[in-house]
């Protein structure tokens, strides 16, 4: 069993360098805890998905160690590794559906790290689960969606699809890739009302990567800022001001980043 006071995310002294040389995170050290609601903002390129496919190790690191609610995901293996993947939910800036598969289908897959693949293969899904998937669904407002394939969607309603198969996975943490970065304003905004229900209503940690500054002011706890492979910025969205933004995007030399334009 895990011990309680520990951060539910740990890394320690991570680095990450690509085969190619590149430089994708630098000693980084940081510590999230039980239900923050994070928001990693920095330019293109600075790292910010880098630090997330770590955290899930769909991605090895070089260097350090990360703990997942005190578990090594960086030295974990088999079982262990698929334990501790299975706390861990991703939304991804494409969705990442079955388009072909119905939505109740989707919302399921949620619930496949529970089962022996065999099982999932001819889709024994328990009867609890699919009630589940469909109390999912509800509180995203697609229940009358269930059938409907997927890829009949809209762009915003596809990622609810993605927020309900979280929702039914169960995780601990959810860690969002752009989540909102194929959408307009306004679905925008409902697709980070219904993470931000995950994190208030269900206690899953949320680390989020995005571009937009104003959605991150809205959603955001907590601000990590992040240039080149490093935290530059680490603080509470409360106490932090337009400056401290601009300072990320600017590259603390005065420079107009694009996303700021
Ligand atoms: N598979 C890879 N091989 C080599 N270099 C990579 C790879 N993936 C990312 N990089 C490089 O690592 C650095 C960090 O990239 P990363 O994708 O983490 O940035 P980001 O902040 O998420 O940017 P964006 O907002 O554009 O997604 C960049 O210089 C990028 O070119």
């Amino acid at each position: 069993m895990a011990a309680t006071n520990q951060p539910m995310i740990q890394l320690k002294n991570v680095s990450k360098i690509y085969n190619n040389g590149t430089v994708g995170l630098k000693d980084i050290n940081l510590n999230i805890d039980k239900g923050e609601f994070v928001v990693v903002v920095g330019l293109s390129g600075a790292g910010k998905s880098t630090l997330l496919r770590s955290i899930n190790r769909l991605q090895d690191v070089s260097e350090g160690d990360i703990r997942i609610d005190g578990k090594s995901i960086t030295s974990a293996k088999g079982k262990d590794l698929r334990e501790i993947r299975r706390d861990i939910g991703m939304i991804f800036q494409s969705f990442n559906l079955v388009k072909r598969s119905s939505v109740l289908r989707n919302v399921l897959t949620g619930r496949v790290g529970y089962y022996p693949t065999w099982k999932t293969t001819f889709n024994l899904f328990a009867k609890e689960d699919k009630q589940k998937a469909y109390e999912a669904l509800q509180r995203v407002d697609l229940a009358d969606k269930v059938y409907t394939r997927a890829d009949q969607l809209s762009g915003g309603q596809q990622q609810r699809v993605a927020i309900a198969r979280v929702l039914t996975q169960n995780p601990k943490i959810i860690l969002a890739d752009e989540p909102t970065a194929s959408l307009d304003p306004q679905t925008s905004r409902r697709v980070m009302h219904d993470l931000k229900m995950l994190n208030e209503e269900y206690g899953m940690t949320v680390v989020a990567n995005l571009h937009s500054v104003e959605l991150a002011k809205e959603f955001g706890d907590r601000v990590i800022g992040v240039r080149a492979g490093q935290i530059v910025y680490d603080g509470k969205m409360s106490e932090t001001s337009q400056a401290v933004f601009d300072d990320i995007y600017n590259g603390g030399n005065g420079k107009k980043g694009e996303e700021d334009a």
